[in-house]
């Protein structure tokens, strides 16, 4: 039986480990400088890479520009144009609250390109190599090695055939085991330090808890059990290299830097390559009716994995490559869907009423049994919960405001106009363009009271139907145009049917005994909270 495993929520400081704060702030100066001299020494391959600088950018318009005042006079001062469009130098144009949007993001990618975002990501973050091999492996099979997981995770039956495979109804029962043996837990208790206040009531880290849970019904849907089991220490990889290492490479901190968080974290994403690289080797094996090794089970790989993989075979990828291309994948269905169930349930249940008012919502398509020794979930209508529960949609929606950092990048390739009220801006091939939809998230002149959870704002009633029905007004959490997130059904329909079976069986309490939302650190994505939420949680009185 594995042991316990205590998930760090956050990077809570760079300087972690280090006794001496001068010696810290020297290894770090001398790995910054490292990195640049090795930046100049081997020169990108491709001059379509995402500047780190830029990545710094985005956020720091988004924060001046909530903070007004100076900064932001000097940054609008300071700025290459104007109107909307800011950015200060003329290689990355940040479009900001500017309403031609959408119109701008719908262009091909023949004049404005997601993919060599896509391409700095595998080279700076994923650990694929920056080459002209690689780049010309990209170009040619990337199209064809998306269309699989698009397909999985966008279309509608396809994904609602998907949870209920992975049994989300049942699972919903043993959200915790309500013990603090290790022997008794699911997979998805053991981060979250449970410990039995009384019977029947255990207290638990609620990020680590919800995130594991979320981690345990979508991995499998992707590469399968064997998967799963074959890599006791997955998840623990998984959010090792999400969080200590993923925002230190966007920023430009090289991989091999010394300090004891990134060569941790680097082991971390070393074993997801080998072990994404060993499931590809089987795959192959059952593909071309080899035997497989350890005679491991590939009934429940996933359509979208054995066509990446034909794809794969068909073109000669290394499989050390394979893995690494492919934990971008594994990243991207989970990396922002898991920790974003934890801030709806945050949410939902530190406000008060609004647990009882969803429950109303949720008993025309959760249907429960009292039948055994404890309530249990019997079916999930996946089609009422989505199209007919607005509340629980609105409260979706608001969350995904409050805790997601969404942006939509592109290169431009060819010469194009933005077209910007009484300005017109020229944007030259080579250019980066940039649109932080999460800095309308938090504009006051579009939602009052920006910081505080209030779903109804997204509730409407139809003119023509009369009913309650949720919308997206301006909120844009899966970007826009044809690189628009390509899991965005999947994410929503899963988030969805966890919060539903969590909330209809559990209840969920502060274990300080009052509700306090803790402070939110830009991720990768979705926001991490500074600090796990301790939480008693005992069955849902009926
Ligand atoms: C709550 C969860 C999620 C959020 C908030 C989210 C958000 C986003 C955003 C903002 C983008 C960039 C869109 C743009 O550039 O305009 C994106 C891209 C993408 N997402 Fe998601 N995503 C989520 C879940 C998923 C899932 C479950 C998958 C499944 C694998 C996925 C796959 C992708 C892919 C493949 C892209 C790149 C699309 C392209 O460039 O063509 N996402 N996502």
């Amino acid at each position: 039986m594995e042991a316990p495993i205590q998930h760090k929520a956050v990077p809570r400081s760079l300087l972690g480990g280090f006794s001496d704060l001068s010696l810290a702030y020297k290894v770090i100066a001398i790995t910054v400088l490292a990195g640049l001299l090795h930046a100049v020494a081997f020169k990108s391959k491709t001059t379509k890479r995402f500047p780190v600088f830029a990545t710094l950018e985005i956020p720091l318009a988004g924060f001046l520009r909530s903070r007004g005042g100076l900064g932001q006079r000097i940054y609008s001062a300071i700025r290459r144009k104007n109107g909307s469009v800011f950015g200060l130098t003329s290689g990355h144009q940040i479009l900001v609250n500017f309403s031609g949007a959408d119109r701008f993001m719908s262009q091909g990618h023949q004049t404005i390109n997601a993919e060599p975002l896509q391409y700095t990501i595998l080279t700076r973050v994923f650990g694929c190599p920056n080459t002209l091999e690689f780049e010309a492996r990209v170009e040619a099979d990337t199209k064809d090695l998306t269309a699989p997981v698009e397909r999985l995770f966008m279309n509608d039956s396809l994904v609602t055939a998907a949870l209920e495979r992975s049994r989300v109804t049942e699972r919903g029962a043993s959200f915790v085991s309500l013990s603090d043996r290790p022997e008794d837990m699911k997979r998805w208790e053991r981060s979250a330090n449970i410990r039995l206040v009384s019977p029947g009531v255990v207290e638990a880290n609620l990020q680590s808890l919800s995130r594991d849970f979320g981690a345990c019904v979508a991995m499998p849907l992707l590469y399968g059990h064997d998967f799963m089991d074959r890599y006791p220490r997955v998840l623990d990889d998984f959010w090792t290299f999400d969080n200590d290492m993923f925002p230190l490479l966007m920023v430009g901190i090289p991989a091999w830097a010394p300090f004891k968080m990134m060569r941790d974290a680097r082991a971390a994403r070393a074993r997801l390559h080998e072990q994404i690289a060993g499931l590809y080797k089987r795959i192959e094996q059952h593909q071309k009716g080899e035997p497989v090794d350890f005679g491991a089970d590939m009934s429940d790989v996933s359509h979208a994995a054995l066509v990446r993989s034909s794809i794969y075979t068909k073109n000669n990828w290394p499989h050390k490559l394979r893995g690494q291309c492919d934990l971008a994948v594994l990243w991207g269905q989970n990396a922002n869907t898991q920790p974003m169930l934890f801030w709806v349930l945050v949410y939902v249940y530190s406000t008060p009423g609004l647990v009882d008012q969803l429950r109303e919502e949720l008993k025309f398509c959760v249907t429960i049994s009292h039948t055994s020794t404890h309530p249990e979930i019997t079916s999930i209508d996946f089609s009422i919960l989505s199209r007919q529960c607005p509340r629980m949609k609105a409260c979706l929606f608001e969350t995904y405001r409050l805790a997601n950092d969404p942006a939509s990048i592109r290169y431009v390739e060819k010469p194009i106009q933005v077209k910007d009220g009484e300005y017109q801006h020229e944007l030259k091939p080579g250019t980066w363009v940039s649109v932080p939809h999460a800095i309308a998230q938090r504009d006051p002149s579009v939602y009052a009271d920006p910081d505080t959870f209030v779903p109804e704002r997204f509730l409407e009633v139809d003119p023509e139907s009369g009913k309650l029905t949720a919308k997206y007004g301006r909120l844009r959490p899966w970007g826009v145009g044809p690189a628009s997130c390509k899991g965005r059904n999947f994410a929503e329909k899963e988030l969805l049917s966890l919060a539903a079976v969590v909330l209809s069986l559990w209840d969920i309490d502060p274990a300080s005994g009052t509700w306090q939302l803790p402070a939110q650190v830009p991720g990768t994505g979705v926001k991490k909270p500074v600090e796990d939420v301790r939480v008693v949680i005992s069955r849902r009185v009926f």
